[in-house]
Parts: C-alpha cells; structure tokens; sequence
C-alpha cells in the first residue's frame, strides 16, 4: 500500500506514482495502529501482574498463566500490525492517568494493571472481529481466562493481607468518621470493619463507598459487619457476621470462595464450629466487658489463651482493647487485636494506632 510520491527503494530513490489510500485501505491502517498499540498494552499489563506472581508470590500455575497469556498475545501480532505503528502521531502516548503516578500498594498496582489488560482485550476482540472473526473469539476466551486469573490472584492477596494484618478498626458512628479512619491509616492500619447498626441503608451505602475507597487508596482491607448485601454492593473484601447474623455457608455461596468471611466467637464450641463452617478468622471476646457491646459478658483471658492453643485461622481479641492493657492481651497468647473505641475516640488516631501496631509487632518478632 504506497501513497502517491512514495520514496520507494526497490527503485534505487526513483520517485513513483502509485494510487493514494483508498478510504478502505485508511480504515484498515487506523484499525491496525489499535491493534497494534492494544497488543502492546495488553502483554505489559499482564507482564507487571506476571511479576509479582513469580517474585512476590512465588507461585508456578499463576505465573505460567500470565506467561502463556502473554505469548498468545504475541503470536497475533504480525509484521503487519507493527508496520502500522506510528509512535510520533500516536497523541495517546503521554496521556497517564493521575492515580499512575501515586498507587500506594501492591494491590492497587495489580488492580489497576488487570483493568488495563482487561480493556485492551476488549479493544482486541471488537476491531479483531474486523479483521479477522477468530481473532475477535480468541480474545473473548482471553478476557474470560484474565477474570478468573484476577479473581484467584486478588483472593490469593486478600487472604495474605489478613494473615498480615495484626490491629482491626471496627467503626462505631462518628461525625469524622473519615478522617478518623484515614488517620489510623497513616498510622500503618491495614483492616477495617465498617459497623454502623442503626444508620439508613442510603448513608451506609454511601459511607460504604467511601471508606472502601479510602480503604483502596491505602491498601487496606475493607469488610462490611452484618450485611452481606451491602458487602457485595460496594465489593468489600468480606463480611464480619455474628452468631446471630446469616450462617456462614450461605454468606459464603454468595459471597464466592475469594471474599472474607468473619465469625464472632465467644467460646470453644462457637469457635470450633466457625472453622469447620469455613470461617476466614474470628474474633475472640469479649476479652473484657465493653459498652460497645452493652450486655454482652467478657469471655475474659482464659478464652483468650484457648484461642491462642486451638485456633487454626487467624483470630482477633475484642472487646475492651486498649493501650492500657494491650499487653495483658498480648501474653494471654494474643497477636491480634480488634479494638471499636479505642481509635474511634483517640485524639491522635495516627499515634495510638503505631503505639498498638509497635506492641503487636515487637511480640511478633519475639516469638519467631
Ligand atoms: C472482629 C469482630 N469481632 C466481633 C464482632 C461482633 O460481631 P456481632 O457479634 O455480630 O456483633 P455486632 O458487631 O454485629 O454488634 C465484630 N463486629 N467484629
Ligand atoms: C463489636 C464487638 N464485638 C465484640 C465481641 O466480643 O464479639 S466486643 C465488641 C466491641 C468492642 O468495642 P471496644 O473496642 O470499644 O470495647
Ligand atoms: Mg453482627
């Protein structure tokens, strides 16, 4: 295909005269460029999300998952495709989005590199099918093959992250509710559990929303307490369910295998029952009698050094929690802690939440 006034080599620098683009031949370039520019995006995606399956999680099946993503990708991208490219017109190339520039952790990374392959993919499958109608099915199947690949790897980091975690916010109603949470955040907090038991369904979604975006934002974890509805509305990261709340195999047939599910437990029994049920973690109290939970009498330190002997999930001490006597808690055998109070009502959010994470981590290290 050559413009008319082609430099053409093949005739020793001889200036021909050939036909222009036809319209047709034009729209082919311009879908050619995509496709091209789209193969590329798609391989880089899926190259940082290839990384941090070999080198941050070691694990083979996702890593040759991604690999061979990769170089099927590849083997559509013909001579052809490439020759289409046009870098310096390409206006698209120093367009970034603003959050490229200020991700804060590992899965806001992934997150937004799957978004990124997922687009491209479709962008592939729709002007593939001009070109050639196996190409538009080839990428359909590898759409679909990148879902269930974000689904394994982003439940994979969720369940990291809460054997990461060590201090759990519970949110109780307050005017800066926000901020408050934001500044245990700065303070190094990675779980927090929205719990509001009176509010309107229309303000919990609405504050749902925004703590799972600060939660995002900070690369926390964010569960939903009671409401398996409002869980999947706003796509936390599981649920916190009580005794007397929805059983846990039927929160989990819709909540799927990938999201947390957390059970309250105030004795061996509920706590032995919780495991086999399929519980994610649980907590354990009330350590002490709290009116946070008004009624409800402590289970106290004896159960919570049974926890520390019979517990196969991650579990976390509740229930009048607090500087004071975190230390208590810590040798009756606790490593983590749930506290409602104790940073809701802090003047300084940020330094009680390092305070609580200081005394959580330096036990860590010493019973290694
Ligand atoms: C981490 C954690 N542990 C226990 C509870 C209490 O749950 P539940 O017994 O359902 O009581 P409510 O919180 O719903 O009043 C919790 N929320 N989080
Ligand atoms: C929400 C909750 N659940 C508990 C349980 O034992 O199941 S204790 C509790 C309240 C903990 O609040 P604070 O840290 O203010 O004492
Ligand atoms: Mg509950």
């Amino acid at each position: 295909m050559k413009q008319a006034g082609y430099y053409d080599e093949s005739t020793n620098g001889v200036v021909v005269m050939v036909e222009p683009y036809s319209q047709k031949q034009q729209i082919q370039q311009v879908v050619y460029r995509i496709l091209d520019a789209n193969l590329d995006r798609a391989r880089e995606g899926l190259r940082v999300i290839e990384e941090w399956c070999r080198f941050g999680l070691n694990n083979v099946q996702m890593t040759s998952e991604c690999k061979q993503l990769r170089q099927e990708i590849a083997s559509w991208h013909t001579a052809e495709l490439r020759a289409a490219r046009d870098t310096l017109c390409d206006t698209g190339t120093e367009i970034t989005h603003p959050q490229e520039e200020t991700r804060s952790g590992i899965r806001a990374l992934l997150q937004a590199n799957f978004c990124r392959v997922q687009e491209a993919l479709r962008v592939l499958e729709e002007y593939g099918k001009l070109v050639n109608s196996n190409m538009g099915i080839a990428f359909k199947q590898m759409r679909y093959r990148v879902y269930t690949l974000e689904t394994n790897l982003m439940g994979y980091e969720r369940h990291q992250m809460l054997l990461r975690a060590r201090l759990y916010l519970v949110t109780s109603p307050s005017e800066n509710l926000i901020g408050t949470v934001e500044a245990a955040l700065k303070g190094g907090l990675t779980l927090i559990q929205y719990r509001d038991k009176n509010a309107d369904d229309t303000l919990r979604l609405d504050l749902a929303v925004s703590l799972r975006d600060l939660c995002r934002n900070y690369g926390a974890l964010f569960i939903v307490n009671d409401r398996v509805d409002l869980a999947l509305a706003v796509d936390a990261d599981g649920v916190h369910l009580g005794q007397q709340d929805m059983p846990i195999s039927v929160a989990r047939q819709l909540l799927g295998p990938q999201r947390l599910i957390g059970r309250s437990t105030t004795n061996p029994q509920e706590m032995q029952q919780a495991i086999a049920d399929g519980a994610d973690y649980i907590g354990v109290g009330p350590v002490y009698e709290t009116p946070t939970k008004e009624g409800k009498a402590a289970a106290g330190l004896e159960y919570v050094q049974y926890a520390a002997q019979h517990s196969t999930i991650p579990w976390f001490a509740i229930g009048g929690i607090d500087t004071s006597n975190i230390n208590d808690v810590i040798d009756a055998g606790a490593s983590r802690v749930a506290v409602v109070r104790s940073l809701m009502q802090a003047e300084q959010p940020t330094l009680v939440t390092q305070y609580l994470l200081s005394q959580l981590n330096r036990i860590q290290s010493e019973r290694k």
